[in-house]
């Protein structure tokens, strides 16, 4: 469990974190959402007593970071600037770790097994592609098997397929009933698998919801449907109901399940060639929208909450 309180941050004239109050739930996935030095590293780095507040508090399991008794054993991190030495292997980096922290050294094979590394655990780290450098992290991060996790863009440096990898494991961890808390600039990246969603602008709190009110909100997914007769297939989907755009020989539709689409696509004899959802690119929109910068400070009551 994470209570964030009023939580401040100030650097000179720069208000990097601006009374930001949250919980975070154990169980479940949180994603930690905002644009480039929206103060989402800030608050990370408060909650793990690596940087101090200006102002309210940050605590994990009811204390703050500077008096948990055995830190590793409460909270795993992955931050930038955790980077092992390079000379290193990877192993060694883990087990260095591991004895720093007075934490066995049979652990360190369990969590190389955990991130996939364990053939590559005896090469120098300086060898490591992106991707195997943060699977180094998230299993250092691991290494104390913390209730409590938290990832600062885990998925930097991670292809397509290492995202996808990285999104069933962490969602592995919540259901063993850790805390997992995972910061992106990019709401496809892990927001649209996470459970809930804390979404920050300019170091305020914009949104602190459940992921299925965020979709519900922005009207549900739309369909991207491509066909030789679209003018035709525009006119009998809108008197369905359904709101549809012509863009470029393509309908973007909404506000109607794609088996209903097929079937008076299918009734009226008009060939689809393609049909799909459009979630993600949506909900991409929508919270760009959500964190546009604005030209003067946006008042505190617009916190959207379930
Ligand atoms: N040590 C520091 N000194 C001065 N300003 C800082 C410092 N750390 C962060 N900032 C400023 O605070 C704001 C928030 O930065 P932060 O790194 O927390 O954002 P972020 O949401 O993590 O961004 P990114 O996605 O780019 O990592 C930015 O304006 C940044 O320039």
């Amino acid at each position: 469990m994470i209570e964030v309180r009023s939580l401040t941050r100030r650097y000179g004239s720069v208000v990097a974190v601006d009374e930001l109050t949250f919980d975070v739930a154990p169980g479940v996935v949180t994603a930690f959402l905002g644009r480039n030095g929206a103060g989402k590293s800030t608050t990370l780095r408060m909650l793990l007593g690596l940087d101090r507040p200006t102002g309210g508090t940050a605590r994990v399991d009811g204390r703050a970071y500077a008096d948990l008794p055995a830190p590793l054993h409460a909270v795993g991190a992955l931050l930038d600037s955790s980077a092992p030495h390079p000379g290193r292997t990877g192993r060694d980096h883990l087990r260095w770790l591991a004895a720093s922290n007075r934490i066995p050294s049979r652990r360190v094979a369990d969590v190389l097994r955990l991130v996939d590394l364990s053939a590559d655990a005896g090469r120098r780290v300086r060898g490591y592609s992106l991707g195997m450098r943060q699977r180094l992290g998230i299993a250092a991060a691991l290494l104390g098997d913390p209730p409590v996790l938290l990832l600062d863009e885990p998925t930097n440096g991670l292809d397509p397929e290492g995202i996808r990898w990285l999104r069933g494991f962490l969602r592995d961890l919540a259901a063993e009933g850790r805390t997992v808390v995972v910061s992106s600039h990019l709401m496809g990246e892990v927001g649209l698998t996470a459970d809930h969603l804390l979404v920050v602008g300019r170091g305020r709190l914009l949104a602190d919801m459940p992921l299925a009110e965020f979709v519900a909100g922005q009207g549900g997914p739309r369909l991207r449907v491509r066909t030789p007769e679209p003018e035709r297939l525009a006119g009998v989907l809108r008197a369905t109901g359904a709101e549809v755009d012509l863009a470029g020989g393509a309908l973007a539709v909404g506000g109607i399940a794609e088996r209903r689409l097929g079937e008076v696509a299918a009734r009226h004899g008009i060939p689809l060639l393609e049909l799909r959802r459009d979630g993600a690119r949506s909900l991409e929109d929508a919270f760009l929208a959500l964190t546009a910068p604005v030209p003067t400070a946006a008042p505190r009551e617009e916190v959207a909450r379930p």
